[in-house]
C-alpha cells in the first residue's frame, strides 16, 4: 500500500504540473477498469526521462520496486483474463500454461486476498508449462510472492493428470511417508488457459512478428488449442469457471476453438455473458462469422477445402464446425445439386458460414479502443459433466517431430508499460516472453510415443543465475544438480515417473524438527507434521526444507497415491535453509529461516527474537553487521548477546514511528559471537530504508561511521548475496 500511496499522492501529482521542451507531460494514470487502483499506466520515452528530473526519479522508483519484486510491469490487457476468473481465496486453480507467470501472480494475489502473512488461504494454484525454461522463469518470479499455496508443474496442458485414484488402489511409495490420500481426484474451482498462439496481437510492441506471421502460424495451433481447452474443461468442477485467452486476434485461434469445444461439450458447458463484469473495460463482441485462409486461398465452409489439404486444415476451424459430408448436404439442399468432385473444388463457394453459437459474448479487445495491445477472452461455465468421450486427456502429441518452440523475442517497451503495485511484493513480468508459441503443423495426428517426454528431460534448462543447483527448485536438473556420479556419469534424479527432476519428499526426520521447533520457540497452533517438503531423498544432507500450505500437501498426497503424474518443478515456499559456515556449524540449530519464510513463521515464534529501536533498526539495514557494544541502545546489544547462537530475527520497535499497528518490520538476523549481522542481499537492505524513511520520526539518527569495524566494510562490500555467505565473524 505504501507504492499506491506514492503513486497516487506523489507521482501522479508531481507528474501533471511537469512540462518538457515547453508541452506537458502527460502523467500517470490508474487503469480505470483494475480494481481497488491496483494498475496503472504510464508512457514517457527514454528522451523525456534523460531532460526531466521528476520523471528520472519517477523511473529510478519503478527500477527499484520492480527489482525488489514490489512492482509488476505487464502489458495491460494481458492483466484482464484472471479479473474474469472471479477466483476466491478457497479456490483451486489450475494456469494451464502459465509462464513466465503474470497472470499466475495475480491469480496468487487473488488467493491470498485479505488473508494476513501469518495465516495461509484453504485455495492454492497449479501454475503448469510444458517449457522448463519458460517454468524457471516463472519460478524466479513468483519467488517473491512468498506464497505456501503454489505447485509448479511442467506437463503437457493437453493431457494435465488428473490423478484419479481407483478404489482401493494406491501406489506404494518408496519413501515410507505414505498415506491415504484425502483428495481422491484432481479437480479445480477455475481454470485458466492462456493457450499459446501466433501473437499477433502483440504486433505493436513486438514489429517483428509483421515479419514472421503467417495464416498458417494459426492454423497449426487450432488443434492443440481446443485440446488444451478441453482438457482444462474436462478438470474443471461442475459449477467451474474457465477462462481461455490468446493474444491473437485470428479468430481460428479464438472464435472457432471455443465453437469447437462448445459442441463438444454438447450443453454441459456455457458461454457466460459478463457484459456487465468489469464495465469500464471496453471490449468489441466475438465473430460470429469468419474465413479461413489457407495457402493463400480464402475459404468460407470446410466443403472449400481440398482433399490435399484436409491435414491441414479441419472442420472445426470454421463457424459451423461442419464436416465435409455434412456441408456438402446442406449445399446439396440450398444449390440444387450442383456437384464437386472430392479432389478438387471447381468453384469456390461464397455461401457464407454463420455460427449458431452465442460467441458473441466473447471478448475482443483492440489496441485502437483503449491504446493497449490485442487480447481475445472467452469466459466458460461447467453446468455438468462432459459427454464421457470428452473427459479424457488428448493422446500424447509427437511434439518433438511437429512442434517447434519458437524463442520469443518480444521486447518489453520500459516506457510503456503497465505498473501494478499491490501490498507487500510483486513482481516484474516479463513481457517478453508473454507469448510461448508453438507451431503444431499437425497436432490431430498425435502418435502416441514417448519422445517427447525423453526429450524434454534429456535438454536440462539453464537456472536463473541465483538459483543454486543441488536441491533447490526449480528442481528440474541441470547441469550442476544432483552431483551424484556413477562410473563418470552424473545419475539423474528421478521424481516418480520422471527423469531428471529431483524427488518431492515429505520432510520427516523428527529430531531435526523438533530441534527447530524448539530453538525458534515454534507454537503448537503452527502446522508442521506434512507440511515440510525437501528435494533431496538423502534426508541427512537436506539443505533446504519447503513449507506447503495444507492444500498443497493435500495434492502431493495425492500425487504420490496415484503414481506421481504430476511433473513437479518447485513447490510452496523456503522455509529453513542449512548453515553452511563454520561459524553455523557451532549453532545448536542447524537451521536458519529464510527471508521468504519469515513473514509465515514470525507470528508463530517466541524465540530467537529481538526488538530493535527505530535507529538500531536503521544502522543494522544500512552497516549489515553491528558489534554488540556499538549499538545505540546499550540493553538492545545485551538482549542480543543474551540469544543463542545463530538464526535470529529483529523486529523494529514502532514507538516513534507512523507505521500502521498491522505492519510488522523484521529481518532474518545472523546473531553471532559478537555481533548482529542482517541476512537480506543489500537491494532488500535499501529498499527497505526507503521505506522506512517516511515513517521515521525527525530523530537525530547518530552516526557509527567512526566506530565501522573493517569487517563491517567486508560485509558492505558483498552486495547482492545473502548475508548467511558473508556473516562477519565467520570471515575472520
Ligand atoms: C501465451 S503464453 C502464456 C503466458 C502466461 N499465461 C502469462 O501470463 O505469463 C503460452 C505458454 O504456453 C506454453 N505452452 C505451449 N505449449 C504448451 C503445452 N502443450 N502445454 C503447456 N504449455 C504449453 C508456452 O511455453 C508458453 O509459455
Amino acid at each position: 500500500m505504501d507504492i499506491l500511496e506514492k503513486l497516487e499522492n506523489d507521482f501522479a501529482k508531481s507528474l501533471q504540473t511537469e512540462d518538457i521542451d515547453g508541452s506537458e507531460l502527460v502523467g500517470i494514470k490508474p487503469l480505470p477498469w483494475y480494481p481497488e487502483n491496483l494498475a496503472w499506466h504510464s508512457n514517457y520515452s527514454r528522451k523525456q526521462i534523460r531532460k526531466n528530473q521528476t520523471l528520472e526519479r519517477f523511473h529510478e522508483f519503478l527500477k527499484l520496486e520492480n527489482e525488489v519484486g514490489n512492482i509488476t510491469r505487464q502489458e495491460a490487457v494481458s492483466m484482464v483474463p484472471p479479473l474474469f476468473l472471479d477466483v476466491h481465496p478457497d479456490h483451486f486453480v489450475l494456469d494451464m500454461c502459465a509462464a513466465p507467470g503474470s497472470k499466475t501472480f495475480q491469480l496468487l494475489e487473488m488467493i491470498h486476498h485479505r488473508s494476513g502473512a501469518e495465516t495461509l488461504p484453504d485455495g492454492m494454484v497449479v501454475a503448469n508449462d510444458v517449457d522448463i525454461q519458460r517454468c524457471n522463469l516463472l519460478i524466479h518470479q513468483t519467488k517473491r510472492m512468498c506464497t505456501a499455496n503454489l505447485v509448479v508443474t511442467t506437463n503437457e496442458a493437453q493431457q494435465f493428470p488428473g490423478c484419479q485414484l481407483r478404489r482401493g488402489h494406491v501406489h506404494s511409495s518408496k519413501t515410507g511417508n505414505f498415506k491415504e490420500p484425502d483428495m481422491k481426484q484432481l479437480l479445480f474451482d477455475r481454470v485458466l488457459c492462456d493457450v499459446p498462439c501466433s501473437g499477433d496481437g502483440t504486433l505493436r510492441k513486438a514489429p517483428d512478428i509483421w515479419r514472421k506471421w503467417n495464416p498458417g502460424l494459426g492454423n497449426g495451433l487450432h488443434g492443440l488449442q481446443v485440446q488444451i481447452a478441453m482438457r482444462g474443461l474436462s478438470l474443471l468442477k461442475v459449477g467451474g469457471r474457465m477462462v481461455y485467452s490468446t493474444c491473437s486476434m485470428n479468430p481460428v485461434e479464438d472464435e472457432a476453438v471455443v465453437a469447437e469445444v462448445l459442441r463438444r461439450c454438447g450443453g454441459s458447458v456455457e458461454l457466460v455473458d459478463v457484459s456487465a463484469e468489469l464495465p469500464e473495460l471496453v471490449r468489441r463482441p466475438g465473430l460470429k462469422k469468419w474465413r479461413v485462409q489457407d495457402k493463400g486461398m480464402w475459404l468460407t465452409s470446410y466443403r472449400d477445402v481440398t482433399k490435399l489439404r484436409r491435414g491441414g486444415v479441419v472442420p472445426g476451424m470454421f463457424p459451423s464446425g461442419k464436416s465435409y459430408e455434412d456441408t456438402m448436404k446442406q449445399d446439396s439442399s440450398i444449390t440444387n445439386g450442383i456437384q464437386m468432385t472430392d479432389d478438387t473444388v471447381s468453384t469456390i463457394s461464397d455461401l457464407e458460414e454463420i455460427s449458431e453459437l452465442p460467441l458473441e459474448r466473447c471478448m475482443r479487445i483492440v489496441p485502437h479502443d483503449q491504446n493497449t495491445g490485442a487480447f481475445f477472452i472467452a469466459v466458460l461455465q461447467k453446468l455438468s459433466p462432459l459427454p464421457a468421450i470428452q473427459e479424457k486427456p488428448a493422446k500424447k502429441s509427437n511434439k518433438n517431430s511437429h512442434s517447434e518452440i519458437l524463442a520469443n523475442d518480444l521486447k518489453e517497451d520500459l516506457e510503456e508499460t503497465a505498473i501494478a503495485p499491490s501490498g507487500d511484493v510483486e513482481v516484474e513480468a516479463d513481457a517478453a516472453a508473454e507469448n510461448g508459441r508453438v507451431v503444431d503443423t499437425d497436432i490431430t495426428d498425435a502418435a502416441d510415443d514417448k519422445s517427447n517426454e525423453i526429450a524434454l528431460d534429456s535438454k536440462p534448462p539453464e537456472m536463473p543465475q541465483e538459483i543454486e543447483a543441488e536441491e533447490s527448485q526449480p528442481s528440474v536438473n541441470n547441469g550442476g544438480a544432483g552431483p551424484e556420479m556413477v562410473t563418470g556419469k552424473r545419475k539423474l534424479p528421478v521424481q516418480g515417473r520422471w527423469t531428471g527432476i529431483d524427488p518431492v519428499l515429505f520432510y520427516k526426520a523428527e529430531d531435526v524438527i523438533a530441534r527447530i521447533k524448539e530453538f525458534y520457540g515454534i507454537k503448537e497452533s503452527f502446522p508442521f507434521d506434512g507440511h515440510l517438503v525437501t528435494r533431496n531423498s538423502d534426508t541427512g544432507s537436506v539443505k533446504r526444507i519447503y513449507y506447503v500450505s495444507k492444500s498443497v500437501k493435500d495434492v502431493l498426497e495425492l500425487n504420490l497415491s496415484a503414481g506421481q503424474p504430476l511433473k513437479i518443478a518447485s513447490v510452496g515456499i523456503k522455509m529453513f535453509e542449512r548453515q553452511s559456515s563454520k561459524e553455523g556449524a557451532l549453532a545448536s540449530c542447524a537451521f536458519r529461516i529464510s527471508s521468504e519464510g519469515l513473514p509465515l513463521l514470525l507470528p508463530h515464534m517466541t524465540k530467537q527474537i529481538l526488538h530493535a529501536s527505530i535507529v538500531d533498526f536503521k544502522h543494522l539495514l544500512q552497516y549489515k553487521s553491528i558489534k554488540f557494544c556499538d549499538f545505540v541502545e546499550a540493553e538492545f546489544g545485551k538482549k542480543s548477546s543474551e540469544l543463542l547462537l545463530g538464526c535470529c530475527v529483529v523486529m523494529l520497535n514502532k514507538a516513534g514511528t507512523t507505521l500502521p499497528d498491522s505492519e510488522a518490520i523484521a529481518v532474518g538476523c545472523w546473531r553471532g559471537k559478537n555481533s548482529v549481522s542482517v541476512m537480506m542481499t543489500a537491494l532488500d537492505c535499501q529498499e527497505l530504508l526507503e521505506r522506512l524513511e517516511k515513517y521515521l520520526a525527525s530523530e537525530e539518527v547518530p552516526n557509527l561511521e567512526e566506530n565501522k569495524s573493517s569487517e563491517v566494510e567486508k560485509v558492505e562490500n558483498e552486495t547482492g548475496k545473502e548475508a548467511d555467505a558473508i556473516m562477519p565473524e565467520s570471515l575472520g
